[in-house]
């Protein structure tokens, strides 16, 4: 301590620190390892001072675990992810639920809410606290305390009672501590309407007029916004939600979605808005979007089909899904797709006048395994269009298709992954943009670049020329011996290519070396007559190699 005081940051200078250290009378080893530990303390502090770090919005949500996930604690977490935005968690009861009901319950003792309250608020901070089951009047109490010792941007108050289900989560004693100590701190509370009806005293709410003035009682216990849920309302009517300020009613309407896959909208409900609280919306567009999210979320989950009860859950992720184009596709890389790899290129096309996608249909007939577009001429609105196109025959046989260096198009096309050179974009970066499910492969001449696209997260690695190539300008050849050194030293695997074809495939794989999975073409195939054709030969060839192996 005296260090810092007595010498600023002006004299920064390492030699100086030592200096200063000796002159602070640190001896002992073991002070000066203190002594090291809190001054990285303190540089991790003012690393994070600095103006490039990112805050992330973040919730705490202060909730129930629900063991089927559909609602509480998970639905909260899932939805605060779906929503873009940082989730930490206080649980206050422990659930045995599925898609049946609830059968049993498990209050943790108020102290233990409380430690957990403090331990994320002392150090981490939330822009928002959002709370859901809370079973005892004694746990309403320690939140209250906690929120006037850390206060945070927003509370909003989901005042559950009874799950979907109809199972008891808080009994009635939870009333009175609901108006008295937690809604008059409240941001916006969302009580469905037999939850407003309970608030109430019981009064029967059935159509909007009842929500609208029900909202408006609710709104003298103290809360600065109110928002009746109408999820609950007669089948026939519209899932219409009421919203009051204190002064303003707005209504915000969505057509009912017929599933029974309801469990959890309540929960998710509140901590989207929540969410769009913590990235710094006003109430009413935080609501707005929160609302857009469930009704998304509940067309996509609708026909999904969990547990054998009555309440299937809500499935929050949707973008992240991709039940639409039938089942979750598999995308695991397989390495024997690298067997016959078909690269296709504009200018042959052109000079054979084949459109692109004849000239993949036919290689995928011929037995390609795996097929890349390498179109560097093409318009970019073009490329997209054949990518497309490519897309849909490679899908139908179960091939594989990546696109050449362009990020972008793979993206827009959703195609299975990207081929990038030494000189393109870094391997390391397409994974982020790409992320952990597409397939990445890099050119590689060198052993330390094969050890790089390891590094890096590639998934195979291509590995050329093999013979001289009139495809590729000043490339340079590196011969078997450059691919053996290549393949030995390579942790993925590897496809030969470069001047491959009929002729040559099978002195390649004749090296029957660790990782070499197959040859990548593209003249052999597509600078001829017949791609069909050509590339049966290839397969055929190949085959054989590949069997005398063995
Ligand atoms: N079938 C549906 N179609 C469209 N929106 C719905 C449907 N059911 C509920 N919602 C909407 O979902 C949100 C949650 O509403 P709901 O009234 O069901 O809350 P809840 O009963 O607290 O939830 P939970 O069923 O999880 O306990 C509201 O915005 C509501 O309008
Ligand atoms: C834990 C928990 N919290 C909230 C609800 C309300 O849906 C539920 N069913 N379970
Ligand atoms: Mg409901």
């Amino acid at each position: 301590m005296g260090f810092q005081s007595h010498h600023h940051h002006n004299f920064s200078a390492p030699r100086l620190q030592s200096n200063c250290l000796l002159k602070s009378g640190f001896s002992s080893t073991k002070k000066i390892h203190q002594f090291n530990q809190s001054r990285a303390l303190k540089v991790k502090s003012a690393m994070r001072q600095q103006e490039d770090e990112v805050r992330i919005p973040h919730v705490l949500t202060v909730a129930g675990s629900d063991s089927g996930a559909g609602a509480g604690i998970q639905a909260d977490l899932k939805a605060c992810a779906a929503r873009g935005v940082y989730c930490s968690t206080v649980i206050t009861a422990v659930t045995a639920q599925n898609t049946v009901g609830v059968q049993g319950v498990n209050v943790v003792p108020e102290d233990f809410v409380s430690e957990q309250l403090r331990s994320v608020l002392s150090d981490m901070r939330p822009d928002v606290v959002k709370t859901g089951m809370l079973p005892t009047t004694g746990i309403v109490k320690v939140i209250c305390q906690s929120l006037e010792e850390f206060p945070v941007r927003a509370l909003v108050v989901d005042p559950v009672m009874v799950s979907t289900s109809g199972d008891t989560l808080a009994g009635p004693s939870i009333l009175a501590s609901f108006r008295e100590e937690l809604l008059p701190m409240a941001d916006i509370v969302t009580p469905n309407l037999k939850e407003a009806s309970a608030l109430l005293g019981g009064v029967p709410l059935e159509s909007l007029a009842d929500m609208r003035s029900a909202a408006k009682s609710i709104h003298d216990f103290g809360p600065k916004h109110v928002l009746v849920k109408g999820g609950d309302l007669p089948a026939s009517l519209d899932a219409v939600d009421i919203l009051y300020d204190g002064k303003d009613f707005f209504e915000f309407h969505c057509s009912r979605i017929i599933t029974p896959n309801t469990h959890g909208t309540g929960c998710s409900l509140a901590s989207s808005i929540a969410a769009e609280l913590a990235k710094g919306s006003s109430v009413v567009s935080a609501v707005k979007v929160a609302k857009r999210y469930i009704e998304s979320a509940l067309d996509y989950s609708k026909d999904i089909f969990i547990g054998n009860g009555r309440q299937g859950p809500l499935d929050h992720h949707l973008k992240l899904k991709n039940y639409a184009h039938g089942l979750c596709r598999q995308r695991l890389f397989d390495p024997g797709n690298l067997f016959l790899y078909a690269v296709t290129d504009s200018r042959m096309n052109q000079k054979w006048s084949r459109s692109i996608t004849d000239a993949v249909k036919a290689a995928i007939e011929g037995g390609a395994t795996i097929v890349q577009l390498r179109e560097k001429e093409a318009d970019t609105l073009d490329f997209l269009e054949s990518a497309k196109a490519c897309l849909k025959i490679c899908r139908q046989h179960g091939v594989p298709l990546l696109i050449n260096d362009r990020i972008d198009v793979a993206l827009a096309c959703d195609a299975d992954g990207v081929h990038v050179g030494q000189s393109d974009m870094p391997a390391r970066v397409a994974r982020v943009l790409l992320g952990p499910d597409k397939i990445i492969g890099v050119s590689c001449k060198t052993p330390e670049q094969a050890q790089q696209a390891w590094v890096d997260g590639a998934d195979y690695i291509g590995c050329g020329g093999v013979y001289p190539t009139s495809t590729k300008e000043n490339n340079l050849t590196i011969g078997l011996d450059g691919l053996e050194a290549v393949c030995l030293a390579s942790k993925l695997p590897v496809v030969a290519i470069g001047g491959i074809g009929i002729s040559n495939a099978h002195s390649v794989m004749e090296l029957q070396v660790p990782n070499l999975k197959g040859v990548a073409v593209v003249s052999a195939l597509f600078d001829r007559e017949s791609v069909l054709t050509e590339t049966q030969k290839l397969h055929k060839v190949l085959l054989k190699s590949s069997t005398e192996v063995r």
